[in-house]
């Protein structure tokens, strides 16, 4: 466990905006549905007072180690209750349900992988090292590896993947060289596919942009993970288990995240569109939640530069009315 919280490096992204605009009491149930090291939820441990509770939520058997040796070793003078669930947000009615929780004061989705996650290489998150593609962020539950997508789907299903969540503009070249490159022998480590990759897209566009693998690497996770329909279902559920007040805090990072967040969002908020003079609502808006960000929040120039992970993050936020 020490060795775990000792390698378990991961800087809470927007940490001061997020315990703002959380509105915290101390009797409050917050649930960290991505708990990783514990980064925001050790501060939020901190503000709960012992009729408070946090509930931190991973799917992946590491953090969730390194974040209870985190959150055990706080010296806190009125410990709330603390509970620690290994699960997908996708199914947060039954973790709820095991955790017998009435309702919830507050949720964070502090969305994608976590640094370490990223910086061991047996991950396979990452274009960077020489390593399987596995990018499963459960491995104990999920069969699906990115080296199998690799090496099984067509070259239309690729092309869709890596052009549908990623926005990659040679989607298809890469897709036709991944599949003439597998006639050969399978692709299965990270930088096998990262060679295809930079072969697949010319040297010209190959400079602009950052990593020419970034993009396809991404697709994969979503892919491989469901990423984005895990996300809709998960806040759709945190809408409904969510207090009169409370709010649910969203940090994404990239615009197909982002935009699951605002669609989710603005579907609860939707106020009535009817003509004015109609006797009664023919539209059926209903809303439950007031968007709090019209704009989302961005980190400051400064925490970019300490922590160049927080450049793309978005904090949205929403409150519940009724
Ligand atoms: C960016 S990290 C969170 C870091 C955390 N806020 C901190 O400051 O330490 C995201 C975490 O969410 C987890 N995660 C991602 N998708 C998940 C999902 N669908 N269900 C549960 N956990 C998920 C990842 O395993 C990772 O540990």
């Amino acid at each position: 466990m020490e060795e775990v919280t000792k390698e378990y490096r991961h800087i809470p992204v927007l940490l001061s905006e997020c315990l703002e605009q959380s509105n915290l009491k101390t009797h409050y149930t917050f649930v960290d549905a991505t708990l990783g090291g514990a980064g925001h939820s050790s501060e939020v441990a901190q503000r709960l007072g012992s009729d408070g509770v946090l509930i931190g939520i991973d799917q992946d058997e590491m953090a969730l180690a390194a974040a209870g040796a985190r959150l055990r070793n706080l010296a806190l003078n009125t410990p709330p209750q603390i509970e620690l669930l290994r699960g997908n947000f996708g199914n947060l009615d039954e973790l709820l349900l095991e955790a017998e929780t009435p309702g919830v004061d507050a949720f964070l989705f502090d969305l994608g992988v976590s640094s370490p996650q990223l910086d061991f290489p047996s991950r396979g998150f990452s274009f960077k090292e020489d390593s399987p593609l596995d990018m499963r962020m459960d491995p104990g539950k999920q069969t699906v590896t990115a080296a199998e997508l690799i090496n099984t789907l067509d070259a239309s299903e690729l092309t869709r993947v890596i052009r549908d969540y990623s926005d990659e503009k040679w989607a298809s070249r890469i897709a036709q060289f991944i599949v003439e490159s597998r006639e050969h022998a399978p692709i299965e480590t990270s930088s096998q596919l990262v060679e295809i990759i930079k072969a697949a897209i010319p040297a010209s566009a190959r400079r602009a942009g950052g990593h020419p693998a970034k993009r396809t690497f991404q697709a994969l996770r979503i892919e491989v993970n469901s990423e984005l329909s895990v996300l809709r279902k998960g806040l759709e559920a945190a809408v409904r288990w969510l207090n009169p007040g409370g709010r649910i805090l969203v940090i994404s990072y990239h615009s197909l995240e982002d935009r699951v967040v605002k669609e989710v969002f603005a579907k609860h908020a939707r106020t009535c569109t009817c003509p004015p003079g109609l006797p009664v609502c023919a539209c059926g808006a209903n809303p439950v939640l007031k968007v709090r960000t019209r704009k989302p929040i961005l980190p400051s120039a400064e925490e970019i530069e300490n922590n160049p992970r927080a450049r793309s993050a978005k904090l949205r936020v929403a409150e519940k009315i009724r």
